[in-house]
């Protein structure tokens, strides 16, 4: 089909009868960016000459890391039984920091293909993903992917998935992403199945933002769905949340790429530019209405993104500091959910306090500032939110261990979730034991199919975010995955360890753990930095305290770093050499009162997790 065929259907004009609103749904690496590549293709508005493998996934990570952390809107026309239909697909992120981006995604939609990759079978994302769909009504399109692997086993999975949703295993598709089998199919069934979208043509225009996205160029592009009425091109807009003014610059559809229009009517999917700059001004879940018609309701469902987790971010190199904070401007720009602040530490200097939706976020952002603006940085292990309620009813909200407030506390409550986890039968019990060591109570468990296990806990998001997912993985040898979402606060028994060398407080080091664990946390810490320490010249005590209480203590021996010893002889310029080195050596030194210990050190106490975290992306 040529994409001519497209102005056939003005989207300005179209019967909605005429249009699918879908999306794909999918488990992380079940295929979906790689199907939608296929239906770009078949509906011909990408030709095989400029195809190139994951055609929506603009950023660089997400290509390279394959996950896709934007959700993005595509219409292709299909022609079906003599009619053409204007598909629209929104593709949307699979992860669980991103689940309120999915779910004002599929709020766009009338229907959603359920993928589920043929020799993986039902994951525990699948379900979540599934679960928002259906609390959406959506119309159900069960796929199996991949069914060109060898291991693939679509009459086992079809019969797993009918049972999850009800209906005929041979109702289930079977498609291939990869060689396009199928992919033709699936579109048809698309046009049949999925609902058209209803809105009123004459009430006030009603759009939801399902999508923002900084482009440098254009300012912010923002992704609507048309509910009721329609928007043109020139016309003054108001976010009904803010209740902010702007003018449509231009108004239009992504087919692949951005193609204007005159307006959007009833059901559309399309993008709108107004000329702001940063994406907070559109937020995802507002609704735009018309300024001289303006609908008094808003469409429901509008929520501000809250970051769960929280990180200090410093550059090894203190001159990096104001290359930082301009990075972080500029990142902010993109990214509704990055919060952050400026924050000193007596360790790794000056640095921001930064907020994310999740480890995952955290991670993308750490790794963008470092690739794109060319920083080296350290980031402090990741706490949550805690909410401290003092003996005398002051109530204070902690982002940052080191500032846990010292008196009497009465209660502490920390975020809690609740987890999903998937896993063959074998595992149930190692997965049962990590649950308890992580403070998890179980809900329910249930089988799935012959050899898949569903098992439901809560746990406090603390307990989630630091290794949580890698333990998960290693322990079921790859096979168990996890989804969470909020479940609200719960009262800890919690207290704050710290960290002392020579009796001062280092304050990167110190956290927020559980009472039964802060001995252990102590050993571990105290005994890291007596490794990575250099001896001083006099003994240094290096001590984990709860309040005023040491609950471990190590010691480095006091020693003079003789640097002359190795230097026989009498050449005096070598000697002033060496020392003119140990000198130099020094400046990169923190003073911790009066303990000189070498940045490095502090960084390498703090990133064994990095390194964690880099075996996991391989
Ligand atoms: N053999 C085979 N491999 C496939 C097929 N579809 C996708 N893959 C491979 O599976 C991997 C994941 O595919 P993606 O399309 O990136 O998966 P995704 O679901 O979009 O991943 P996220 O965006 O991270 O959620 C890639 O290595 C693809 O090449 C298929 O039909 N057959």
């Amino acid at each position: 089909m040529s994409p001519r065929s497209l102005s056939r259907l003005e989207p300005a004009k179209t019967d909605p009868a005429a249009i699918r609103n879908f999306c794909i749904i999918a488990h992380i690496d079940h295929g979906k960016s790689t199907l939608a590549d296929r239906m770009l293709q078949l509906t011909g508005i990408v030709d095989d000459r400029s195809m190139r493998a994951q055609y929506l996934d603009r950023m660089d990570i997400e290509r390279e890391r394959g996950i896709t952390i934007k959700s993005q809107a595509v219409r292709m026309p299909w022609d079906y039984e003599g009619k053409t239909y204007a598909l629209n697909m929104i593709d949307t992120p699979g992860h669980v920091d991103f689940t309120y981006e999915v779910s004002r995604s599929l709020a766009a939609c009338e229907g959603a293909v359920l993928l589920v990759d043929a020799a993986q079978g039902i994951e525990a994302q699948t379900l979540a993903n599934l679960y928002l769909a259906l609390e959406n009504d959506l119309e159900i399109i069960p796929v199996l992917n991949k069914i060109d692997l060898p291991a693939a086993q679509p009459e086992k999975y079809a019969e797993e998935l009918a049972n999850l949703i009800g209906g005929d295993p041979a109702d289930c598709l079977k498609v291939s992403g990869k060689t396009g089998v199928g992919v033709d199919a699936l579109l048809d069934r698309i046009v049949q199945r999925v609902p058209n979208p209803v809105g009123d043509p004459d009430a006030p225009a009603r759009a939801m933002i399902f999508d923002s996205v900084y482009d440098p160029y254009r300012g912010v592009v923002t992704y609507v769905r048309m509910v009721d009425g329609n928007l043109k091109s020139r016309e003054k807009i108001q976010m009904m949340s803010t209740k902010a003014v702007h003018e449509l610059l231009e108004i239009g559809v992504s087919s692949p790429e951005p193609e204007p229009t005159k307006g959007l009517g009833v059901g559309e999917v399309g993008y709108l530019i107004t000329g702001v700059k940063d994406v907070r001004q559109s937020k995802v879940g507002d609704t735009i209405t018309n300024l001289a018609k303006p609908a008094t309701e808003a469409l429901k469902g509008y929520k501000d993104p809250l970051p769960m987790v929280f990180s200090g971010i410093y550059p090894i190199d203190g001159s990096d500091y104001p290359v930082l904070r301009e990075a972080l401007d500029k990142l902010k720009l993109s990214d509704a959910a990055l919060a952050y602040e400026p924050e000193t530490s007596v360790a790794l200097g000056f640095g921001f306090r930064c907020g994310f939706l999740g480890l995952l976020h955290l991670e993308i952002v750490t790794e963008r500032l470092e690739r794109e603006f060319g920083l080296d940085l350290i980031a402090t292990a990741p706490s949550v939110v805690y909410e401290v309620t003092m003996e005398d009813g002051k109530e204070i909200t902690v982002t940052n261990p080191s500032e846990f407030p010292t008196g009497k506390v009465k209660k502490i409550l920390e975020p809690i979730v609740k987890a999903t986890i998937l896993t063959p039968k074998d595992y149930v019990g190692v997965i049962m034991e990590l649950c308890q060591s992580r403070r998890g109570s179980m809900i329910d468990m249930q089988y799935l199919g012959e050899d898949r296990v569903q098992l439901r806990y809560t746990l406090p998001l603390a307990e989630i975010v630091f290794d949580f997912f890698d333990q998960l993985k290693s322990k079921t040898a790859g096979y168990g995955s996890l989804d969470y979402e909020e479940a609200g606060l719960a009262q800890g028994d919690l207290v704050k360890v710290d960290l002392l060398l020579q009796g001062e407080q280092v304050d990167a080091f110190s956290a927020i753990v559980h009472k039964d664990k802060a001995y252990s946390y102590g050993v571990m810490i105290t005994g890291k930095l007596r490794e990575l320490i250099p001896r001083q010249q006099f003994e240094v005590p290096i001590q984990a305290a709860v309040g005023s209480r040491i609950i471990a203590r190590e010691s480095i021996r006091a020693i003079r770093k003789d640097v002359l010893a190795k230097c026989y002889g009498g050449d005096i310029s070598r000697k002033r050499k060496l020392l003119e080195k140990q000198k130099e050596g020094k400046k990169r030194m923190k003073m911790v009162g009066r303990v000189e210990v070498p940045q490095e050190a502090f960084i390498a106490a703090l990133s064994t997790d990095g390194e964690k975290k880099g075996e996991k992306k391989k």
